[in-house]
């Protein structure tokens, strides 16, 4: 397990730091090998049958232990996890050349150990957080914010806000309440959720599970889904996670805005996407694309809801996964409409 560095006070009790010490190298690898683990699980689980549905890791525990118990190979699942043998490293490596169930299910117990008892979750929302560091730059809501100044919004701090319609922002996946976003003054309230969540001023809570506004007050004038849409483990999810944005938009105004992150290779490696695909995805859903902002590694995109009606035209051709186009080494990341 990683560990956050305490000091003591000169009375010897032991000051806690909230922000916990990690080399960003350290980090980059802890998330890196979840990432790994999380692609395993899903094509095991494909290939088993195991269905997740959801992005929520207590939840798909569940449905592979349930699945684990009806399958009368627990025996196989809990020798996996007990074991610690270079085999299944290899095999893990060499998916596609398993075939037998009782290897696959044995793999399956070997990574949900990791991710779970030996803290590979624990510790991969600690290295996010690090990674996200604003002091170490990682925090994408500083390329937002001065998106959103061009585009003429102003601190409600500095320009008083309006009480009976304030401007109001969800974070999904939020890891922090020091981001900009909740540091720039012009959104209050920032309402921060995350599905496993670490910090003070976050909720733990599913997007996909948060019931939908009833009033438009409860609407917001941004939502912030910065590196999550590539956390949700199949593609159907990921469309229905962009699908279900719309109901959290206030309506009726061109200022309410969708900030996306991805990681590049999401968008410039994948067989299945590219930017005028994403784009054109985007626009069937009614966004117009505002702002795009590439780096080494990352993708940031703005957009705004471009009309007053709901969608109309979702899907399409967005039901199907075509390759847009193929090459050695690039990976299978999807949306599906
Ligand atoms: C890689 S972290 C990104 C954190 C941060 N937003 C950033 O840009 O660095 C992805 C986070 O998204 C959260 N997440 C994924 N799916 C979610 C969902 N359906 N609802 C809420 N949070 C979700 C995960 O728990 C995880 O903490």
């Amino acid at each position: 397990m990683l560990s956050s560095r305490n000091r003591k006070t000169i009375s010897g009790r032991f000051i806690v730091k909230k922000e916990p010490k990690i080399k960003p190298t350290v980090a980059r690898r802890v998330i890196r090998r979840f990432h790994f683990l999380i692609g395993k699980r899903q094509i095991i689980c494909s290939r088993l049958g195991v269905v997740l549905v959801s992005s929520d890791e207590e939840a798909n525990k569940g449905c592979i232990e349930t699945w684990v118990r009806n399958s009368k190979l627990q025996e196989k699942y809990d020798r996996g996890m007990k074991t610690q043998s270079q085999q299944l490293e290899k095999h893990l490596l060499k998916l596609r050349d398993i075939s037998n169930t009782g290897v696959l299910v044995e793999l399956l117990g070997y990574l949900m150990n990791e991710i779970y008892t030996k803290g590979g979750l624990k510790n991969y929302q600690m290295a996010s957080t690090v990674g996200q560091d604003r002091n170490r730059g990682g925090d994408s809501s500083k390329v937002l914010i001065p998106w959103l100044r061009e585009l003429g919004l102003k601190s409600q701090r500095d320009h008083g806000c309006d009480r009976g319609n304030p401007r109001r922002a969800l974070e999904i996946g939020s890891l922090s309440s020091k981001n900009a976003i909740s540091t720039c003054g012009i959104f209050d309230p920032v309402v921060r959720i995350d599905l496993n969540s670490t910090g003070e001023g976050i909720s733990k809570q599913d997007f996909m599970d948060r019931p939908l506004p009833k009033h438009e007050s409860e609407r917001f004038d941004l939502i912030s889904c910065s590196l999550v849409l590539n956390f949700v483990p199949t593609p159907q999810l990921r469309g229905e996670m962009l699908k279900r944005f719309s109901h959290f938009l206030k309506r009726g105004t061109d200022q309410a805005f969708l900030f996306v992150v991805l990681p590049r290779p999401c968008i410039d490696n994948s067989r299945h996407m590219s930017d005028q695909w994403f784009s054109e995805m985007m626009e069937s859903l009614n966004y117009k694309k505002l702002r795009r902002h590439v780096t080494h590694k990352i993708i940031y995109y703005l957009f705004a809801v471009a009309t007053r009606l709901p969608p109309k035209h979702i899907g399409g051709k967005f039901k199907l996964k075509p390759v847009v186009k193929d090459a050695a080494g690039m990976n299978n990341f999807a949306i599906l409409l």
